[in-house]
């Protein structure tokens, strides 16, 4: 797997930081352990380790999640925001953040706008209104390169303000799957239903048209396309419980897209990987907040003319993502 060749550009990624200034804590089965303070520490080192690569990376992709829904209940969601954000001024890379549900717990859409953690690209073409209030953008780091970022609570009850049309589709969309109270705790009929809870969300109509206007134009300039999101889109790649709302709608369509090589999201901590059945590589990365001290979980990704290679630290695996 090693390439000796150099690669047209590298990039680093990161997910599920969830920083907070508490003592350690669990997920909600308390099965998994989380380190809140310690995740601070863990992204200082991959900053220090990007800082220090032969070939700089060109920008950093943190998945989201960027700090933890906690901070919210303590008041300390600016100061938690402003700690992280702190640390990544560190990095000599552009760093492009991806909107989780934890953003949503601490912060409205309209907040998150206005804030840091709007890294949108504005590109040359034609202003659409109906992606106002969409947080999903693209750009190109290389000539035939290109990478989409994805709003996955574009469809959501965390992610809308409750006197919006989205929010009624989207309450109408989990209370017809999922008949609990508590709409966080999954339907227990279908394994592939669980995924109607309140931590996930889904990408409206709008957003998937717009994904494949900019897929086409992908296509026909000949470029390689990375997708990113929160959210995982493919059932082989993460635990259901994980999965986007309406991944069905999204997955069908990256593989109807010749340029599309790699999905990339964060969201399920323990990680998963597949290459669905038309090449696409369905990466999501283990979550550095359920990592313990000593550990790590971030990787550097080089790009060529013909794959990606993943170099891991911790408990991100190295892969080789060959292109389809
Ligand atoms: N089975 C469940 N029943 C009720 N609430 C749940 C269940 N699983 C998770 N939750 C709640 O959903 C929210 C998100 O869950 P969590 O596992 O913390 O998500 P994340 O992995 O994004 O941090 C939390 O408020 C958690 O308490």
């Amino acid at each position: 797997m090693e390439s000796n060749a150099t690669p047209v550009f590298t990039f680093g990624i990161i997910a599920d930081i969830q920083y907070a200034d508490l003592k350690d804590g669990y997920n909600y089965h308390r099965t998994r352990k989380r380190y809140y303070r310690n995740s601070l520490h863990l992204l200082r080192n991959a900053i220090r380790h990007w800082n220090e690569e032969n070939v700089k990376p060109s920008f950093i992709l943190q998945l989201g999640d960027i700090i933890d829904g906690f901070n919210s209940k303590h008041g300390a969601s600016e100061e938690a925001l402003k700690t992280v954000i702190d640390e990544f001024r560190s990095c000599s890379a552009q760093v492009h953040h991806v909107w989780g549900n934890h953003e949503f717990y601490n912060f409205s859409r309209s907040d998150l706008f206005s804030s840091v953690l709007n890294s949108e690209v504005k590109g040359d073409e034609e202003k659409d209104d109906r992606m106002d209030y969409i947080y999903a953008y693209h750009f190109s780091p290389a000539p035939k390169f290109r990478f989409v970022v994805l709003d996955a609570y574009d469809l959501s009850i965390i992610g809308q303000e409750e006197s919006s049309e989205k929010y009624s589709q989207s309450l109408d969309i989990i209370k017809s799957h999922n008949p609990n109270e508590e709409l966080n705790q999954p339907p227990g009929i279908y394994p592939m239903d669980e995924r109607f809870v309140k931590f996930n969300g889904g990408f409206s109509q709008d957003q998937v048209d717009w994904l494949d206007r900019v897929l086409t134009g992908a296509d026909e300039k000949g470029e390689k396309v990375t997708v990113v999101s929160h959210v995982p889109v493919h059932p082989f790649s993460t635990s259901s419980i994980c999965l986007a709302w309406n991944y069905d709608d999204v997955f069908p369509l990256l593989q109807s897209h010749k340029s599309v090589v790699c999905f990339m999201a964060g969201h399920d901590h323990d990680g998963g990987y597949c290459v669905d059945s038309s090449g696409i590589h369905h990466l999501t990365l283990e979550g550095l907040i359920e990592t313990p001290p000593g550990g790590d979980a971030f990787g550097t990704v080089y790009v060529y003319e013909d794959k990606m290679i993943l170099k891991g630290k911790g408990r991100i695996k190295n892969r080789e993502l060959l292109y389809r």
